[in-house]
């Protein structure tokens, strides 16, 4: 497979409230231990498909995250060696039916189809690691209707790219073209059908979406 054919990526591991911003915006406590989840790949979109709101959805919301590309087959990766698994990165969207989902916590359930319904993960182009020297130096930002709604650096992730990797790989073995989404800053708001969405990482890359 190419790695940069970021559409044939297996699995979608997402990381949740991994800003303190976030986290506190919804109410939550901020985690001791990273939150995994997970998105199959048929969550995945590209510029020129829509998002399209989930039948029932009243809620809808965007979260802008920086996405890591894995290169190599990754089991029980220390952290130490963690960058050596990294081929790349994109910026993705992990669109979340928020009522579903505090339908979901409110039963005890699971949040698969507040996170994983078709269309869920916009994502823009792959950018080799090379590029990005160090991923917790960027800047996400999120528009919607040419205004800004997040923008925030990476380095204010709880939980960096080496640590969500080593904890990660204990658990679940990552394969080449797979996508860790690194959890979203503060920002995230209701969307409505005909909006346009547009995110991405400062002077990096961007896409732009609409909602149907
Ligand atoms: O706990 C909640 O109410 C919501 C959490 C999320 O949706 C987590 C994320 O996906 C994130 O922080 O990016
Ligand atoms: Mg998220």
């Amino acid at each position: 497979m190419s790695i940069s054919n970021l559409r044939l990526a297996k699995k979608i591991v997402c990381i949740g409230r991994n800003y303190v911003d976030h986290a506190k915006e919804l109410g939550n406590a901020v985690p001791g231990k990273p939150i995994l989840f997970m998105k199959a790949s048929t969550a995945l979109i590209s510029e020129g498909e829509p998002i399209v709101t989930p039948p029932g959805c009243t809620n809808l919301h965007q979260e802008v995250e920086l996405a890591v590309v894995i290169g190599k087959l990754a089991k029980n990766i220390q952290k130490s060696e963690a960058m050596k698994y990294v081929a790349g990165y994109t910026v993705a969207l992990d669109m979340t039916a928020r009522d579903f989902q505090d339908e979901a916590k409110k039963a005890g359930c699971p949040w698969f189809l507040a996170k994983s319904f078709d269309a869920s993960c916009p994502i823009a182009s792959f950018i080799p690691a090379d590029q990005i020297p160090n991923p917790h130096d960027v800047e996400l930002f999120c528009k919607i209707n040419g205004v800004d709604k997040q923008r925030a650096r990476t380095d204010l992730m709880i939980f960096d790219v080496p640590s969500i990797i080593e904890f990660t790989t204990k658990f679940v073995t990552l394969e080449p073209g797979d996508l860790l989404l690194t959890g979203t800053p503060a920002g995230v708001c209701k969307v409505n059908p005909g909006d346009e969405i547009e995110f991405g990482i400062t002077d990096k890359i961007s896409a732009k979406f609409n909602v149907k």
